[in-house]
C-alpha cells in the first residue's frame, strides 16, 4: 500500500506543468556553433603535442600535417596550377563556384572548408570547387583523375572523424550548390534529392507533406543528405526506421573517371544483380561522389510522446529498455541513454532548468510515435506505471506539448555541442554488446583518474569536462567522449589503443555511425578481419585506381 501511494506521487510529478521545462538549446545547428567557434577561440598544439587554447582566428589551430607528421603527402599527386584553376573557372562558369587560392590569396575564404568544426583537423587546400550539376561533377572528377589531382568530397562538414576536410592540398569538392529536391511521391513516400540538400530542409519539406525523413540527428541544420549517406549516419531514430542501407532506394554518383553511376532507382524491390549502391553508403567519398539520393520516407506520426527518466543504475536502464520494447513495441521510436555527467554538463553550459529535480546516475529518453493518440497514451501510461511501481525508474517527466518534446530532446541532442565548451573532445562512437555498454565509460574514468589527468583549473590535469557516456541505447551504440581543455597527447595515450582493444575483445565496432575518416583509419583492424580489409582494398582499387578520392583516409 505504501508502495502504491509512492507510485502515484511519482506519476503526478511525472505530469509536470508545461512551464517547468526550460527551452532546449539543441535546435541550434552544430554548424552555427562551429561558425561561432571559427570566430572566437581556437586551439594550437605545441611541439610536445599539447594544444593550448588561444584567442584568434581559425588560422591559429594546427594543421593536420603537423599534428600527424607520420602522414606524408603522396608525391604522385600534382599540385594545383594556374592552368588547372583556369580550366575549372571556365567549366563551372559562375564566379562563386570556384574559390581560388592559387592565383590570389584567398585564405580567409578558404579556411572554413579546410578545417572541421571541432578544430581538430585542418588542411592546406588552395582550391574549393562547387559544381552545380551531376554533369559538372563528372567533368571535374574526370579532369582531376586525368591530371592526378586529389580531391575531398564535402557536404555540410559536420562530421566527427575528419573525413570531409583535406589533409594536404587536395581540392575540396563542396556539394552545397546541388541543393534541389527533385521529386516526392506522397503515395509511396519516395523522395529524390540532390546530395547537397540540408537534412532539415528535406525534413521540413516532407513535414508539409505529412511525412518525415527516416534519419534524424543533432547536426540536421547543417549536414547534407549526400554526406549522411556517404557516412551511413545512424542518428536518433534508427531503432524505429532502420539504417540508410535499408532506406536508400537508389543512388546517383560519379566515379573518378567521370562515369555517372545512374542507379537512382525508386523501387523497394529489385533483385537484378549486385546491389552496387550499397558500396557508396558508408564509403566516405573514397570511391566516388554521391550526387543524388532516392529514399523511402515514412508518414509523419499523429501522436508523439516523449518521456525522460532518472534511474539508479545501468542494470535498471537495461530493464527499462526491455520493458519499453515489450510494452511499447511498435510505437517505440527512440530509446536514448545519458549518464549523470552528460546531464550536469548540459545544465552547466546551457544554464537551463533540469527536467527532473534530483540528480540520478543515469537518464533515459523514450519517444513513441504512433497513429492513435488515445491508444499511445494508454500504452505509455501503463508502461510508466509499471516502471515506477517496480522501481525500475526513480523519477520521470512526460512532455505535454511539442515545445516540451523539443525541450526534452535538447537534453540529449545538446550533449555533443555542450561537450565542446571546454576545448577539445576525444570522441569514440562504439557498438558494444548491450550488457557491457556502460562499463567502458567506468573503465576509462578509472584510467584517466589513475593517470592524474582529471580535474579542474590550472595546468594539468586537463580533462575538465569529464568522461562522459551517452548514446543510442536502442542500437547498442555508445558515445564515449572525454572533454579536455586542450588536445593533449597524454590523454590520447591513455585512451588509445586501450579503447580499441577493449572493443575488439568484445567483438564490437570502433565506429558505429560516424565512419572512419582520418581519426579511426588506422584502427579498422580492431573491427574488421584481414580478409575483409583486403576485399575493401580491391573495391577501392577497382573504382579509384589512381587513388585520388579522399586520400589518407579510410583504407
Ligand atoms: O559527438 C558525438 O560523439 C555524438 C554525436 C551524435 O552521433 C549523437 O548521437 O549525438
Ligand atoms: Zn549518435
Amino acid at each position: 500500500m505504501a508502495n502504491r501511494s509512492r507510485v502515484s506521487l511519482a506519476l503526478r510529478r511525472a505530469r509536470i506543468s508545461p512551464a517547468s521545462i526550460s527551452p532546449a538549446s539543441s535546435s541550434r545547428p552544430i554548424r552555427q556553433l562551429a561558425q561561432a567557434r571559427w570566430q572566437s577561440t581556437a586551439s594550437t598544439e605545441d611541439s610536445e603535442g599539447v594544444t593550448k587554447g588561444t584567442t584568434g582566428s581559425t588560422k591559429s589551430f594546427k594543421f593536420t600535417s603537423e599534428t600527424y607528421p607520420n602522414i606524408k603527402r603522396e608525391s604522385k599527386f600534382s599540385e594545383v596550377t594556374e592552368d588547372h584553376v583556369s580550366y575549372f573557372k571556365e567549366l563551372l562558369g559562375k564566379e562563386s563556384a570556384v574559390i581560388d587560392g592559387v592565383t590570389r590569396d584567398a585564405t580567409d575564404d578558404i579556411e572554413p572548408f579546410n578545417g572541421d568544426w571541432m578544430r581538430k583537423y585542418r588542411g592546406h587546400t588552395k582550391l574549393v570547387l562547387k559544381p552545380g550539376s551531376t554533369a559538372e561533377v563528372s567533368e571535374v572528377l574526370k579532369y582531376c583523375n586525368d591530371n592526378m589531382l586529389a580531391v575531398v568530397p564535402q557536404g555540410g562538414n559536420s562530421g566527427l572523424v575528419g573525413g570531409s576536410v583535406p589533409v594536404f592540398d587536395e581540392i575540396v569538392i563542396n556539394m552545397s550548390r546541388m541543393n534541389q529536391i527533385r521529386s516526392f511521391d506522397s503515395v509511396s513516400g519516395t523522395l529524390v534529392v540532390d546530395a547537397g540538400v540540408v537534412l532539415e530542409v528535406a525534413d521540413n519539406y516532407l513535414g508539409e507533406r505529412n511525412h518525415i525523413f527516416p534519419l534524424d540527428l543533432g547536426a540536421k541544420g547543417s549536414c547534407h543528405i549526400g554526406g549522411n549517406v556517404a557516412t551511413n549516419a545512424g542518428g536518433l531514430r534508427l531503432l524505429r526506421y532502420g539504417s540508410l542501407h535499408g532506406n536508400v532506394l537508389g543512388i546517383e554518383a560519379v566515379l573518378p573517371d567521370g562515369t555517372i553511376v545512374d542507379d537512382l532507382s525508386k523501387l523497394r524491390k529489385n533483385n537484378t544483380g549486385y546491389d552496387l549502391k550499397q558500396l557508396f553508403i558508408g564509403a566516405e567519398g573514397t570511391i566516388g561522389i554521391i550526387t543524388g539520393v532516392s529514399i523511402i520516407c515514412p508518414q509523419r506520426s499523429n501522436a508523439i510522446n516523449v518521456a525522460f527518466f532518472g534511474l539508479e543504475s545501468y542494470e535498471k536502464v537495461q530493464e527499462a529498455f526491455r520493458e519499453a520494447k515489450g510494452q511499447l513495441s511498435e510505437i517505440l521510436s527512440a530509446f536514448e541513454l545519458m549518464d549523470s555527467h552528460s546531464q550536469s554538463l548540459v545544465a552547466t553550459v546551457t544554464k537551463n532548468k533540469r527536467p527532473l529535480e534530483g540528480d540520478y546516475p543515469f537518464y533515459c529518453l523514450i519517444e513513441t510515435s504512433g497513429s492513435n493518440t488515445e491508444h499511445d497514451n494508454e500504452k505509455l501510461e501503463k508502461f510508466l506505471e509499471f516502471v515506477m511501481e517496480k522501481e525500475i525508474v526513480l523519477d520521470g517527466v512526460v512532455a505535454q506539448d511539442a515545445t516540451q518534446v523539443k525541450a526534452l530532446w535538447g537534453w540529449r541532442e545538446g550533449v555533443p555541442e555542450c561537450l565542446g565548451h571546454w576545448g577539445g573532445v576525444y570522441k569514440y562512437d562504439l557498438s558494444i554488446p548491450i550488457s557491457e555498454l556502460y562499463s567502458l565509460v567506468e573503465d576509462i574514468r578509472g584510467k584517466i583518474s589513475d593517470a592524474g589527468l582529471i580535474g579542474n583549473g590550472e595546468g594539468y590535469p586537463v580533462v575538465e569536462g569529464g568522461v562522459v557516456g551517452y548514446g543510442h541505447m536502442g542500437d547498442s551504440n555508445l558515445h564515449l567522449n572525454v572533454a579536455t581543455r586542450r588536445y593533449d597527447k597524454k590523454v590520447e595515450q591513455v585512451l588509445e589503443p586501450f579503447v580499441y582493444e577493449w572493443i575488439s575483445k568484445r567483438n564490437g565496432s570502433i565506429s558505429a555511425e560516424h565512419g572512419l575518416g582520418l581519426a579511426k583509419k588506422n584502427y579498422i583492424g580492431y573491427s574488421r578481419s584481414v580478409t575483409m580489409i583486403a576485399l575493401m582494398k580491391q573495391i577501392k582499387n577497382l573504382y579509384d585506381p589512381n587513388g585520388i578520392m579522399n586520400p589518407y583516409k579510410y583504407i
